[in-house]
């Protein structure tokens, strides 16, 4: 069976053993394996796109991992596959991993119409990235139907996590309504849906962190303009509470994606976010290409610790150095 049959095809184990393969592979640093991984992904993309890919993110200890059980076991029941692939930034940072040291999931891992699949364990976030979109495309060949990304709301990860997912989850304890961390750090303007986890521990608290939020994204305009005609056709964000533990609020929540994807794939601006994040997603590939060339360049290295030395003893403008290190490297 090819490698392609195994991932599209077979199912059980057989099929569980040709994802694990076939992610390692795109996980592999070594140039024969990525030809070989380009070729897989070609042949694979007519079987992709079909699932709901949603991103969920939040601070360590929200309860990502408690949420993603209960919601990946309330779908399977559905008759939905889930699939769950991880970004871990530290893990990126230090080899050291957030995400990855406790069990997380049990059930979920155990069972057969699951698969999880942590954060790829190094390379920079841009690159940890690509594995995990890659990924993201194994599993839909597959038939996953439901795919989560998670990440924990460090650095740059939610911007990666919501540039690759159709609708973009954040995760915020009760008291996140009283210093609104999220929004200092400009995420709440990325998601489409927030979540307040553990609202069996303080109703209260979780009611005032749902009217803050709910008022700080619309003063953030993302409520959309009342007066506007079309606003009806257009995803307001929502913020739901729940209690992941409990499994309360599920199936709340679950509306709440499916009214988001109905609407989305309604006024077509569903598909206009994949193909916006495909295009942006090559060019980011590109830059990251060309930096990479760039600085393994021979005439580039000779001359950058001079310029660099230049630049630092304020003797070379910041620009000038850069404009004479490209012409190096436009002469190569
Ligand atoms: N009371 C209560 N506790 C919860 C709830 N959800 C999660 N927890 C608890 O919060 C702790 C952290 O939950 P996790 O699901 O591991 O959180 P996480 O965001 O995945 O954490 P990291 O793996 O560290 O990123 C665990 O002890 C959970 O049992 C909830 O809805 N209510």
């Amino acid at each position: 069976m090819s490698a392609v049959d195994a991932i599209v095809v077979s199912q059980g184990t057989v099929q569980r053993r040709a994802i694990a393969k076939a992610i390692t592979l795109l996980e592999s640093t070594r140039a024969d394996h990525r030809a070989q991984a380009d070729e897989l992904l070609t042949a694979l993309l007519p079987h992709t796109g079909k699932s709901l890919r949603l991103g969920i993110s939040g601070v360590p200890g929200v309860g990502k991992s408690t949420f993603i059980e209960a919601l990946g076991l309330h779908l399977i029941e559905q008759g939905h596959r889930v699939a769950v692939l991880t970004i871990d930034p530290s893990s990126s940072v230090s080899g050291g991993s957030i995400l990855g040291d406790k069990t997380r999931m049990e059930k979920l891992s155990m069972h057969e119409k699951a698969y999880i699949r942590p954060s790829p364990s190094s390379g920079t976030l841009g690159g940890v990235a690509e594995k995990t979109r890659e990924a993201m495309l194994v599993c839909e060949a597959a038939g996953y139907d439901i795919v989560i990304v998670e990440t924990v709301g460090v650095g740059q990860s939610e911007t990666a996590v919501q540039g690759m997912t159709d609708m973009f989850v954040l995760m915020q304890l009760p008291n996140a309504g009283d210093d609104l961390q999220a929004i200092k750090k400009g995420v709440m303007e990325l998601a489409d849906l927030v979540v307040i986890n553990k609202a069996d521990i303080d109703a209260d608290a979780a009611t005032r962190a749902q009217a803050m939020i709910t008022s700080s994204l619309r003063l953030l305009g993302m409520h959309g303009n009342p007066n506007d005609p079309h606003s009806d056709k257009h995803w307001q964000p929502q913020v739901i509470s729940l209690s992941a533990l409990l499994g309360q609020g599920v199936d709340t929540f679950w509306k709440a994606v499916s009214e988001f994807q109905t609407l989305q794939t309604a006024n077509g601006l569903f598909n206009q976010r994949r193909q916006n994040q495909s295009l942006s997603w090559m060019w980011e590939r590109i830059d990251a290409g060309l930096k990479q060339a760039f600085k393994q360049n021979s005439a580039v290295r000779e001359q950058l610790p001079q310029l660099t030395a230049s630049v630092q003893a304020g003797q070379l403008a910041a620009s000038t150095a850069a404009r004479e290190l490209l012409r190096t490297w436009n002469q190569r």
